[in-house]
């Protein structure tokens, strides 16, 4: 896998950096810097502890984690989060607690998200009258079937 470096700087020098758990792992998990007991529904923002400088063209986008998705609900409300080349502060994670009953609890250096670094591209707008047609042309939102319903018969 390529890699490219990116400068770091720790806003609260005790928490790990972020780090990748396996060799090709696209994500390097990011901790949280503070203890954090979110109700169900409840979000919250946290720190990472880490502040980071990405060179032109890349971009950071911070994902939920699979694990704690599925066993306490944890997710991020805007997920992806983009963290854009220009941005010097701390990394910020916006997390929520999706589970419909339980607290989810939180402990300061946790892993609680994950960040991908990718190439990104600005688009250049060019706008026209007429675009061309192809063969999904507007169809979307289900267009193609296998989506789920609402309520609990078949
Ligand atoms: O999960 C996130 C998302 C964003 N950011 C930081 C980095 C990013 O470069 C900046 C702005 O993010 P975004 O553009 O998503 O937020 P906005 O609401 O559009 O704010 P702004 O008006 O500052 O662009 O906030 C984070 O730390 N964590
Ligand atoms: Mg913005």
């Amino acid at each position: 896998m390529s890699s490219v470096q990116v400068l770091l700087s720790r806003v609260d020098p005790d928490v790990p950096l972020p780090s990748y758990a396996r060799p090709d792992d696209a994500g390097a998990d990011l901790v949280t810097t503070r203890d954090v007991v979110l109700a169900s529904g409840e979000r919250a923002v946290v720190g990472t502890g880490v502040a980071i400088a990405l060179p032109s063209g890349y971009a950071g986008f911070v994902h939920p984690r699979s694990g704690l998705a599925a066993r306490v609900g944890l997710s991020i409300v805007n997920t992806p989060g983009t963290i854009d080349a220009g941005y010097r502060g701390e990394i910020k994670v916006c997390l929520v607690n999706l589970d419909p009953a339980e607290p989810v609890r939180l402990t300061r250096g946790d892993r609680i998200a994950q960040l991908i670094v990718q190439r990104v591209s600005r688009a250049e707008f060019v706008e026209t009258g007429e675009l061309e047609p192809t063969e999904r042309g507007a169809g979307g939102y289900g267009s193609t079937g296998g989506h789920a319903t609402l309520g609990t018969e078949n």
